[in-house]
Parts: structure tokens; C-alpha cells; sequence
């Protein structure tokens, strides 16, 4: 039906879309500990129904997030314009400084975010872009919004709401 006035939403979670990661985030002048999670993604697309009555093809969706998160697991997550942290990398390490704490990371384990803070919040900023980005490669002219939430722990989770299309 052309000109649909209806919102509709398609959503995935579960599954594979997961990564565990190292991180810790600065916060009120201190530095977290060394410390892990097993993150859990949400992706919610807002629009109308397009091609073949769907939203979005939730395969497609599925494949894309899978690809992010796979490119944070089993890395230590690191925000690379954390103003707290002095950062030095060689070839092969990063080494991270936090006052009189120093971290040196393998490069291989680490994955490089163009964030400033990895807090869910942040998290799902950045991996609602990445889907963005990839998406670029359809049609999505019937989305409005895409959503992507960050699970740290069952019981906390950041969300990250982009419209689309304006
Ligand atoms: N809004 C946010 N608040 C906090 C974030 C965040 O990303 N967004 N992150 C943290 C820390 O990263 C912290 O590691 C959270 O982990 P958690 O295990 O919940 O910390 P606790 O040890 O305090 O909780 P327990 O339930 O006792 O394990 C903090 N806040």
C-alpha cells in the first residue's frame, strides 16, 4: 500500500548478537579496574512496509550486526579520544595510561573506537552507526528511525535512537 501512514518496527535480539569485551570507563575523575562483559545488542528499524511487505529484512539486519559485533569480541575496547586516557602505539601494542596505571595491549586484541568513553551508551552510538554506514548499501528510503540498545548485564542496558531520512 503506497503512501502508508502506519509506523512499524522490526526488531532483533538474542542470538549471536553478543560480544564479550574488556574495557573500563573513566567516570568522576577515577578510573575503572580492568574488567569484562558479556554485551548483549538490540536493534529496532522504524518505518513503513516497503519492498515485499517488509520493514527491513531481518536476515540482512541480523548479518550486519553480527559483522559489528564480531569486530569488538574477545578485544579490549578501546576509546581512542578518551580525554583522560594518554595513548601510545607502536606496530604491534597500544599502551595506555591512566595517572600512575599503565595498561600495554596487544594491537590484535585490541579493538580501536573512535569514542570517547566505552559506556553502553557510547557502545550503542557507535554500533548504531557502523549499521548506518553498512546500510547505505539498500534501500531504505521507508525507514524512519533505527535504534540500537547495549546490554552491559541483564539488568542495565543503554539505548541509541537515530532518525533516518530527514
Ligand atoms: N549509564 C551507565 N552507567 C554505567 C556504565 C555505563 O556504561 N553506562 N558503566 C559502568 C561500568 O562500566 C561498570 O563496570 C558497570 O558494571 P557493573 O558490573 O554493573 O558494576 P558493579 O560492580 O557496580 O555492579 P555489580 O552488580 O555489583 O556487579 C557503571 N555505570
Amino acid at each position: 500500500m503506497s503512501g502508508e501512514r502506519i509506523a512499524r518496527k522490526v526488531k532483533i535480539e538474542g542470538g549471536y548478537l553478543n560480544f564479550s569485551s574488556a574495557h573500563f570507563i573513566t567516570y568522576g575523575g577515577k578510573c575503572e579496574r580492568l574488567h569484562g562483559h558479556n554485551y548483549g545488542v538490540l536493534v529496532e528499524v522504524e518505518g513503513t512496509l516497503g519492498e515485499d511487505m517488509l520493514v527491513f529484512d531481518f536476515t540482512v539486519l541480523k548479518r550486519l550486526t553480527k559483522e559489528i559485533c564480531k569486530r569488538l569480541d574477545h578485544r579490549f575496547l578501546l576509546p581512542l579520544h578518551n580525554p583522560h586516557l594518554q595513548l601510545a602505539s607502536t606496530e604491534d601494542e597500544w599502551e595506555v595510561h591512566f595517572a600512575g596505571k599503565r595498561y600495554i595491549f596487544p594491537r590484535a586484541d585490541v579493538a580501536e573506537l573512535p569514542i570517547d568513553n566505552s559506556t553502553a551508551e557510547r557502545l550503542a552510538e557507535y554500533i548504531c552507526n557502523e549499521l548506518c554506514r553498512e546500510l547505505r548499501a539498500f534501500n531504505t528510503s521507508n525507514l524512519s528511525s533505527i535504534m540500537v540498545g547495549v546490554e552491559e548485564a541483564p539488568t542495565q542496558m543503554a539505548y541509541y535512537k537515530l532518525s533516518l531520512n530527514e
